[in-house]
C-alpha cells in the first residue's frame, strides 16, 4: 500500500482533476496511462494500476491509493524464465508451429510416396532374406565353387562334393522349414493378412488402413536399414525451417552462417540466449552467442551474404554486437521494414520537450527504434537528390525545435518555394534567398560567439552545459539549399563557406549549432572542411556514389552505405551517420502538412509554449535580429512582417511596405546618406525574387536593371506629388572615391509627399 499523501484538507474530499484538464491534455494523459499499463510486465491495464479508496472507506486517512503488491501479484511468474512469459516469444513460437504444420501438410503426398517406396524396399529385402533362409541359398556359392574345383583339378567332372553339398542343403532347408518360429511366423502372417482382408470386407478399406500401420512401420524400418546398409542417403521429412518464408529458427541461422561466413565451419553452431521472439508484425529477433573464433564484426562484414542465404533483402536484416564481440543481436524482417510510413511522435505533444537531454525524434530505423538528435553539440548535414525528403527531415527537426522554447531557431531558405513559411511564427529569424543578409547574419553569429565566450569565461565554464540553459539559449541556424549561397559562381561564396566552417568548428561548445541541407552534394558546395565538422550526416537518395561520398565522407559507399541505391519510392529514407550510433538506414517520420496541416498544428503548440515562456520572436531582446535591423533597417523576426519570409521595416507588414519605406529603412541610424550598394542590399533583403542579383547576372547588368526598376517604381509612387527623387554623387575617403546614392533629406521629403497624396 502506498503512503497517504500529507495535505492540509480537513476532510477526504474528492477532486476530479480530469474535469479541469483541457480535452486534448486529458486524451494525452489517457494515452500515456494506457501505454504505461501496456508496458507493464503483464501488459494489461490492471497490472500496475491500483485501487483508489476514499476517506469514507478508510479510517483516519483522506485518500488511499492501494497498489497491487508486485511480488505477490507475480507469485510463481517470478520463477518462470522471462522468455517463457514473453508474449512476443509465444507469438513467434505460434508462427513457427503454424508454418511447420502448413508446410508438412502441403508436403504430405511426397512423404506418403517416400514411405511407400521405403516400405517396398523393406518388404523386398525381408522377403529375399526369408527366401534365402528357408531354401538355404547360402549353399549356392559353395556348390558353385565345388563345381569349379572339380573341373580344374581332375580335368573331368567329379561331382561327388557337389552332390554332398546339395544333399546337405536340402537337409538344412527342410529342418529350417520345420522350425517352430518359421511355422509360427507363416501362420501369424497369413492370419494377419486374413484379418486385414476380413476388416476390409466388413468395415471397408478405410478401416483396414490402421491395421496395416504396424506392418508399414516395420517395413519402413527394414527399408531404412537396407538403404543404410547400402550406404545410400535418404530423407523422408524435410525441415520446414529451411523453407524460404519460414519464421526464423536457429537451424536457419546456422545454415546461413555456414554458407556466408567463411570462419563459421560446418560443425560450428550458435547458442541462443533466450528464445527467438517476434519483434514487429513482420520481424523476428534473437540474441545468440557465436563460437569463440567468430566475432559479430565478421557477420556484419558478410551481411549481404547472410541476407542472401536467408533469402531476404540485405536491408531487411540487422546485425549488431550485443555486449561482447561474440554476442550478437540479430533481427530479420520478412518484408521491407521501411514499407510502412510512420507518423511523428510529435503529433499530439502538448508539453515542452527537453531536446538537450532527450533529443528531437527525427527518424526510425529498420527495427522501428526512434532516432533522436540531441540538440547539444550536433551539426547536421542533410543531402540528397531533389524530392527525396530533405524538407521532411527538416520538418521533423524544426517541429521538435519549436517545442523547446530554450532554442532560438533561425531559418535561411535558399529555395523559392516558401515551404518553410509554416515555421515563421516561432522563427527568431527567417528569410529566403538573400546572400547579403546571410552575410550579415554570419557577422551577428560571430559576435554572438564572442559574447558567449566572454560570458562562459566570466562564469568559469569552458563550454555550454545544461545548467547554463537558463541563462543562455541554444542558437540553431538552419540553411536549406546551401548551394544558393556557397556554389562557386555565387559572389562571396568562398568567404561565406569559410565562415560557415568556422561556425561549425567552434559553435558546438557554445550552443551555436548549424544544420544545412542541399540537393547538390558536391565538394564545391560542401567542401571536406565543412563536412568534416558536421557530426551528423544524413544521406537520402543521391544521384551517384560521388554524391553519397560527398555527404557521408570518403569510403562511405565502400562501407556499404550506398545512398544512391535507395529505392525512389522510399522518400525520406537515408543513411544516417551520427556520432554515438552505428551508421544505419533511417526514414524520417511523416508530418503531413500538405494534406493534413500537421506541421501547422505542432507549430501552433510550439507558439503557445513559447508565448507562455516569453520566448516568441519580439518577446525577448534578440541581439542577432537587432544587428540585422541595424544593418539593413529591416526585420526578419518571425519571417518578417506578415511572416512571408521577406524582411520588412520593424513593426510594419511587409505586404504594405512601399519602395520609399524600404529606401528609408536602408539608411543607417544617424546617417544622412546611403550608398546605392546598401540600397540594393536592403531591397534584396526585402524581396529577393525581384531585387536580388540573379545567379547568371554580372554586376554591371544587375546594377543597371536595379537602377532602372527602382527609378520606375519611385516615379510611380511619386506620381502626382510634383517631387522627383534621383540618386546623387559624392566623394568619400582619402582617395575621394565617387559614390552614388540617396540623401536622407530628399528621401524623407519624397516619403512625406507620397504619404500625403496616398493618405
Ligand atoms: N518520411 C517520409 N514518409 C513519407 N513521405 C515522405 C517522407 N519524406 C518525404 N516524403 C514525401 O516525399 C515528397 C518529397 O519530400 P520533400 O519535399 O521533403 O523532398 P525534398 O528533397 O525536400 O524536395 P526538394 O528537392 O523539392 O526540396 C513529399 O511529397 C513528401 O511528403
Amino acid at each position: 500500500m502506498t503512503q497517504a499523501t500529507d495535505h492540509s484538507a480537513p476532510s477526504g474530499q474528492v477532486i476530479d482533476m480530469t474535469k479541469r484538464l483541457p480535452p486534448e491534455s486529458l486524451a494525452n494523459l489517457k494515452k500515456a496511462a494506457r501505454a504505461e499499463a501496456l508496458s507493464s510486465s503483464a501488459g494489461v491495464a490492471d497490472a500496475r494500476t491500483g485501487t483508489v479508496r476514499l476517506s469514507a472507506e478508510v479510517d483516519g486517512q483522506d485518500v488511499v491509493i492501494e497498489q497491487l503488491d508486485d511480488e505477490r501479484r507475480r507469485g510463481l511468474r517470478a520463477l518462470v524464465p522471462a522468455s517463457l512469459t514473453n508474449p512476443d516469444v509465444w507469438a513467434h513460437r505460434g508462427e513457427v508451429l503454424a508454418h511447420a504444420a502448413g508446410f508438412h501438410v502441403a508436403h504430405s503426398p511426397v512423404y506418403v510416396w517416400r514411405i511407400v517406396k521405403l516400405s517396398s524396399i523393406g518388404v523386398w529385402a525381408e522377403l529375399g532374406a526369408a527366401w534365402g533362409y528357408l531354401l538355404a541359398t547360402e549353399y549356392g556359392a559353395d556348390i558353385d565353387e565345388a563345381k569349379r574345383e572339380a573341373k580344374k583339378k581332375k580335368g573331368f567332372a567329379d561331382n561327388s562334393d557337389v552332390a554332398q553339398l546339395r544333399g546337405e542343403r536340402r537337409q538344412v532347408a527342410r529342418a529350417r522349414r520345420r522350425e517352430n518360429l518359421t511355422v509360427l511366423s507363416a501362420t501369424g502372417f497369413t492370419s494377419y493378412i486374413a484379418a486385414v482382408v476380413g476388416i476390409a470386407e466388413v468395415w471397408g478399406v478405410a478401416m483396414a488402413f490402421p491395421a496395416l500401420i504396424p506392418v508399414i512401420g516395420v517395413m519402413y524400418a527394414c527399408g531404412a536399414r537396407e538403404l543404410r546398409r547400402r550406404g545410400n542417403d535418404f530423407v523422408v521429412f524435410e525441415p520446414a525451417a529451411l523453407e524460404e518464408d519460414a519464421p526464423l529458427t536457429d537451424a536457419q541461422i546456422n545454415q546461413a552462417l555456414r554458407i556466408a561466413v567463411p570462419s563459421f565451419k560446418e560443425d560450428d553452431e550458435i547458442q541462443l540466449v533466450g528464445l527467438i521472439q517476434r519483434a514487429d508484425i513482420n520481424a523476428s529477433q534473437c540474441v545468440f552467442k557465436l563460437p569463440a573464433h567468430v566475432t559479430v564484426s565478421k557477420l556484419i562484414e558478410q551481411r549481404e551474404g547472410i541476407a542472401g542465404a536467408l533469402q531476404v533483402d540485405e536491408n531487411w536484416l540487422d546485425i549488431q554486437q550485443d555486449g561482447h564481440p561474440t554476442r550478437c543481436s540479430f533481427w530479420i524482417a520478412t518484408s521491407d521494414p521501411f514499407e510502412t510510413v510512420r507518423r511523428s511522435p510529435l503529433l499530439g505533444q502538448s508539453t515542452p520537450l527537453d531536446l538537450w537531454n532527450d533529443g528531437a525524434p527525427i527518424a526510425y530505423n529498420k527495427r522501428g527504434e526512434t532516432r533522436r538528435l540531441t540538440i547539444r553539440d550536433i551539426m547536421l548535414l542533410i543531402g540528397g537528390a531533389t524530392r527525396t525528403g530533405k524538407g521532411m527531415a527538416l520538418r521533423n527537426l524544426i517541429c521538435a525545435l519549436a517545442l523547446d522554447p530554450r532554442i532560438n531557431v533561425r531559418i535561411v531558405d535558399g529555395k523559392p518555394t516558401g515551404e518553410h513559411l509554416v515555421y515563421a511564427p516561432i522563427a527568431a529569424t527567417m528569410f529566403g534567398r538573400d546572400r547579403n543578409r546571410l552575410d550579415f547574419l554570419l557577422d551577428a553569429y560571430e559576435a554572438e560567439i564572442e559574447r558567449r565566450e566572454d560570458l562562459l569565461a566570466s562564469l568559469g565554464e569552458s563550454k555550454m552545459t545544461a545548467k547554463l540553459l537558463k541563462k543562455l539559449s541554444i542558437e540553431i541556424l538552419i540553411i536549406d539549399e546551401l548551394a544558393t549561397y556557397t556554389r562557386k559562381s555565387v559572389p562571396g561564396a568562398a568567404a561565406r563557406l569559410s565562415r560557415l566552417e568556422f561556425l561549425s568548428s567552434v559553435g558546438a561548445g557554445l550552443g551555436v549549432l548549424l544544420v544545412v541541407a542541399t540537393q547538390h552534394p558536391e565538394v564545391e558546395v560542401i567542401p571536406a572542411g565543412l563536412r568534416g565538422n558536421m557530426t551528423g550526416r544524413w544521406a537520402q537518395r543521391t544521384a551517384d556514389a560521388d554524391g553519397t561520398n560527398a555527404i557521408l565522407g570518403k569510403g562511405a559507399t565502400g562501407r556499404g552505405m550506398r545512398a544512391h541505391d535507395i529505392p525512389r519510392d522510399k522518400r525520406g529514407l537515408g543513411w544516417l551517420d551520427m556520432d554515438g550510433i552505428a551508421e544505419e538506414l533511417a526514414r524520417s517520420f511523416l508530418i503531413d502538412e500538405e494534406d493534413a496541416g500537421e506541421a501547422s498544428e505542432i507549430i501552433a503548440v510550439g507558439w503557445e509554449l513559447r508565448r507562455a515562456a516569453g520566448r516568441l520572436p519580439g518577446q525577448w531582446d534578440d541581439p542577432i535580429e537587432a544587428y540585422l535591423v541595424q544593418m539593413t533597417g529591416l526585420s526578419s523576426a518571425a519571417g518578417g512582417p506578415g511572416g512571408r519570409g521577406k524582411p520588412g521595416r520593424p513593426g510594419q507588414a511587409a505586404a504594405d511596405a512601399t519602395v520609399l519605406d524600404v529606401l528609408l529603412g536602408a539608411f543607417e541610424e544617424g546617417a544622412d546618406r546611403v550608398p546605392l550598394a546598401d540600397v540594393r542590399a536592403a531591397f534584396a533583403a526585402w524581396s529577393a525574387d525581384q531585387w536580388a542579383q540573379k545567379d547568371d547576372e554580372d554586376d554591371a547588368t544587375y546594377e543597371g536593371r536595379f537602377g532602372k526598376d527602382l527609378g520606375a517604381r519611385l516615379d510611380e509612387q511619386l506620381d502626382g506629388t510634383g517631387v522627383e527623387l534621383e540618386p546623387k554623387r559624392w566623394r568619400v575617403g582619402e582617395g575621394q572615391v565617387r559614390v552614388r546614392g540617396y540623401l536622407l533629406k530628399h528621401v524623407e521629403a519624397a516619403h512625406e509627399a507620397a504619404r500625403k497624396i496616398h493618405k
